[in-house]
């Protein structure tokens, strides 16, 4: 039989004050749990002193004392095999395990079998500032109880002092480690100047070269207008010549008849002026015998806009009984500059008799009749282009026009953006996004993650076939133009019978669908023709359409065809520096081969081909400001703008003070645009973890989104939808999780939008119906738990506002080894954590009620005056879709199942 003999000792567990617990009550708790269960296996007389110690030392602990003596009383050989631990949170943890099996009266009277050690015991560390006082008693738990009981005095006292050596060389490594960190962190600062400093120079630089670059154009215009200049000079030489010849003439020359008409309203008698009569005087009589010279293309110009004036009053009156015909002749008036390719409509002569017979006589029917006879017979009116700014509006009047859903079945408006260009796809998807019918697509191909608004897409660049320049194609004029060979590429997308291509520097600012009546034959391109004034006195603005037009490659219209993408690399292969002598002052501006890259191409591949359209459609913004174009470029004609050189998003562009209202334009388009824009990430570069479907998107949101949900969220409207928890207020949206399945309300605007925006970035399978918005000051946090049942398990939380750092831990460790068993992700403001599948079931997560936390890596995190966090989530289980609740009934039901909600919180949290 065995004899027991009470058996006593004490242990001493040493918590250092500079670590004394952040967290409150847990690691007391834990241990009074621990110590709770030893108790129960000890079941016989012990038990009660043991709890008693237990609760007395819980208490001390709390209150940080640096030494807690555990007095346990063991009467019993069921105290066997138990074991105490300390767990409390992070770096402050002490981690102690002990045995207090054995406790016998003597190893000798224990005959039932060795209490194995326990493996914890082999584990305490040092530092983890324990200093479990029991001596010998992890070796062989036998001699534990030839400990004498009477020693145990001495033995605590010697405890105590060896308890003060270590604190001190605990003390000592902390400082080092201290000193240590701050050291890296200083380093890690000094590393972040080094790297902002290279970015800011980096930026400088390319902030210098675009600002260069109007300047280097300028130069080159300057270079072209030094010949001018010269010509100007003997020219001025010339009239020099003459004017000491003929003013001894003047007087007989002011007799001539037909001068003095022309000129009567000048004042003859100042020497320089007559001398200026003079000339005017010679010039006029040169053009009387040469033709068209410039005096007399003035004055049919003049006459042509008193001819349209009165012939505007005359459409006015036909239009209600004549309305087809009226938009036919309408077509004939506004073409007047030209014939456009291949001389079709007003270019004629047929066609510009009947104009002048129109005109001159005004027999407006017998005009309209013969117009529309022309019409019929060989006037494209998709190719005659109307002048700037003048498309018409209405869709379906003329034969001609498809009808909409032919026009718009497969069509979309597409644009390429890198990364620079981002906030002009924005702003440039954005304003077509508004203005064209949902089904035309609207698509922007880039390389970089970039945030557009609802109803755009984004696709990976590398989804379009990249297309090589030709060798001989030299630096473009910037050095961007490199990129633009891309477009190319556009012609493979098959699966669209008609694309429109635009440059994501442009604006729409007027209706763009009238674009979709002017369809392209296959295998033609339809664009706008550049201004080229700047290197051509015979810019298309000018002068209208003419044969041989260079077109700006800002706006293309086409019908995708890899037929034709073959011709195009098939022509690129071959190209010659002949190709490019055909584009109007080409080789004499630029040796170098294609200063406009693509553009170049393009013109010189599709010469013959190309469909000229409304200027207004791709108004460049210093054409829109050059006196020759500014009646053609009206602003309130204009569809698209384009903002070529200077973009409005850069700093370099707001010196140019000419086209500051138009800068403007962009600016307030970025200002309606940007809150509702979302970034449409690739997922894969954000996983969190390689072996869980965890992803963590940065700047989801921008600034201007994060504004304008916060306006939303503590706006007149939400205010009374708040509930005080414990540790932080909160708001449920949508539906209430209920066992009986929730009665859900329609989210409001702002906050549906962003779930809808969830789903089309592919953060979530299905749009949410539930939104708890959590608002937590500093020090508060959430307790860790899991999201549980009720909900599909995906969940999106954006953070707004502040940091925070959100902890995961998986629950059982020992069935997943594959998958990491804690860790953190610091959730930095405007990003959205994704968390799906096994991140979501697996593992419970939690945010600490702190007022600062230091990551891992050492990174201190200072909580914010308020973090707003919004966890989009939808129920596993819906009684009533927000749709179906119509009654009173529904909405108290909806009140009370959140009553009953709102307790379960509070009982959580
Ligand atoms: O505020 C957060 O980031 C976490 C919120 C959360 O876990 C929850 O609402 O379930
Ligand atoms: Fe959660």
């Amino acid at each position: 039989m065995r004899r027991l003999r009470t058996c006593e000792f004490r242990v001493s567990i040493f918590c250092r004050p500079a670590e004394t617990y952040r967290m409150g009550c847990k690691p007391c708790w834990n241990l009074f749990k621990r110590a709770e269960c030893l108790m129960m296996s000890c079941a016989e007389s012990g038990y009660h002193a043991l709890l008693q110690s237990n609760v007395s030392c819980v208490g001390q602990l709390c209150g940080s004392s640096r030494t807690t003596t555990l007095r346990v009383r063991m009467d019993s050989p069921m105290a066997t095999a138990s074991c105490v631990k300390l767990q409390p949170c992070k770096k402050a943890a002490v981690i102690a395990a002990f045995h207090v099996s054995g406790i016998v009266s003597g190893a000798s009277q224990w005959d039932g079998p060795d209490p194995k050690p326990h493996r914890q015991m082999a584990v305490v560390p040092q530092h983890h500032f324990l200093n479990l006082r029991l001596r010998e008693v992890p070796r062989r738990f036998g001699t534990l109880a030839r400990l004498p009981n009477q020693s145990f005095k001495e033995e605590l006292r010697d405890s105590e002092l060896l308890l003060a050596e270590l604190q001190e060389k605990a003390d000592s490594l902390e400082e080092k480690h201290t000193l240590l960190l701050r050291r890296v962190r200083r380093a890690e600062r000094d590393r972040d100047v080094a790297v902002q400093r290279s970015a800011e120079v980096e930026v400088a630089v390319r902030q210098l070269r675009e600002e260069a670059a109007p300047v280097i154009a300028r130069f080159m215009e300057s270079e072209a207008c030094s010949e001018d200049l010269v010509r100007l000079k003997e020219e001025m030489a010339a009239c020099k010549e003459e004017l000491a010849e003929g003013l001894p003439k003047l007087a007989e020359l002011e007799d001539d008849e037909e001068f003095d008409k022309e000129e009567t309203s000048r004042n003859t008698s100042k020497p320089f002026e007559r001398l200026e009569a003079r000339m005017s005087k010679q010039r006029w009589q040169k053009e009387q015998t040469a033709g068209k010279p410039l005096a007399i293309h003035q004055r049919v110009r003049q006459r042509k806009e008193a001819e349209k004036a009165e012939c505007a009053g005359a459409l006015a009156q036909l239009e209600a009984q004549h309305t087809e015909e009226v938009w036919v002749v309408a077509m004939a008036v506004n073409g007047d500059g030209g014939g456009g390719e291949g001389g079709q409509g007003l270019g004629s002569g047929e066609a510009k008799r009947a104009r002048r017979g129109y005109w001159r006589d005004g027999a407006v029917l017998r005009a309209v009749s013969l117009l529309t006879t022309l019409h019929k017979q060989d006037l494209s009116p998709s190719f005659a282009a109307p002048e700037h700014g003048e498309i018409r509006e209405a869709q379906g009047s003329s034969p001609e026009v498809r009808t909409p859903t032919e026009t718009r079945r497969r069509t979309a408006f597409v644009s390429l953006a890198t990364e620079d260009y981002g906030r002009g796809a924005l702003v440039m998807s954005a304003s077509m996004r508004t203005r064209l019918p949902e089904d035309v697509d609207v698509v922007v191909f880039s390389d970089a993650e970039l945030a557009v608004v609802p109803g755009v897409s984004v696709r990976e660049l590398e989804d379009l076939p990249k297309v090589s320049p030709p060798q001989q194609a030299g630096e473009p004029l910037m050095p961007h133009f490199r990129f633009c060979w891309r477009k190319l590429g556009l012609w493979a997308l098959e699966e669209y019978d008609v694309i429109f291509y635009l440059d994501s520097d442009m604006l729409a600012v007027g209706d763009v669908a009238g674009l979709l009546d002017f369809l392209p034959e296959e295998g033609q391109l339809g664009a706008v023709p550049s201004c080229e004034c700047w290197r051509s006195e015979s810019c298309t603005y000018t002068l209208g359409p003419r044969e041989g037009l260079y077109v700006n490659a800002g706006l293309l219209c086409f019908r995708p065809s890899m037929l034709e993408l073959g011709k195009m690399r098939e022509a690129l292969a071959n190209w010659t520096f002949s190709e490019r002598d055909a584009q109007p002052n080409a080789a004499h501006f630029f040796p170098e081969a294609m200063p406009f890259a693509e553009q170049d191409f393009l013109n010189s591949f599709f010469r013959g081909r190309i469909r000229p359209l409304p200027s207004a459609f791709n108004a460049l913004q210093h054409a829109m400001k050059n006196p020759k174009h500014m009646a053609a470029l009206e602003l309130e004609k204009c569809r698209i703008l384009h903002y070529v050189m200077g973009k409005p998003w850069e700093r370099a562009s707001r010196v140019d003070e000419d086209v500051a209202d138009l800068r403007a334009l962009w600016w307030q388009a970025w200002k309606d645009n940007a809150s509702k824009a979302c970034l449409h990430p690739r997922w894969e570069r954000h996983r969190v973890h390689a072996a869980l479907p965890l992803f963590l998107v940065k700047d989801f949101v921008n600034v201007e989104g994060e504004a304008s949900l916060i306006s939303e969220i503590y706006g007149e409207e939400l205010k009374g939808r708040w509930t005080q928890l414990r540790r932080r207020r909160l708001m449920c949206l949508g539906g209430v999780p209920h066992p009986d399945g929730a009665i859900c309300e329609d989210l409001p605007q702002a906050i549906f939008q962003l779930g809808s925006n969830l789903v089309r970035v592919g953060a979530t399978e299905g749009p949410p119906n539930q939104c708890f918005i959590n608002h937590y000051s500093p020090g508060e946090g959430i307790d860790a738990h899991c999201d549980g049942p009720q909900f599909h398990p995906e969940v999106a939380i954006l953070t707004l506002e502040g940091p925070a750092l959100l902890h995961f831990g998986l629950v059982e460790k020992k069935a997943y080894p594959h998958l990491p068993p804690r860790f953190e992700v610091l959730l930095e403001p405007r990003s959205l954590l994704v968390m799906r599948g096994e991140a979501y079931n697996l593992y419970v997560h939690r945010i600490d009620h702190a007022e600062a936390e230091t990551t891992r890596d050492g990174l201190e995190v200072q909580r914010a005056r308020r973090r707003t966090s919004l966890t989009f989530r939808r129920l596993a289980h819906v009684k009533l879709e927000s749709k179906d609740v119509k009654g009173e009934a529904e909405r108290l039901g909806r009140q009370a199942q959140w009553r009953w909600f709102a307790t379960q919180l509070s009982e959580f949290d």
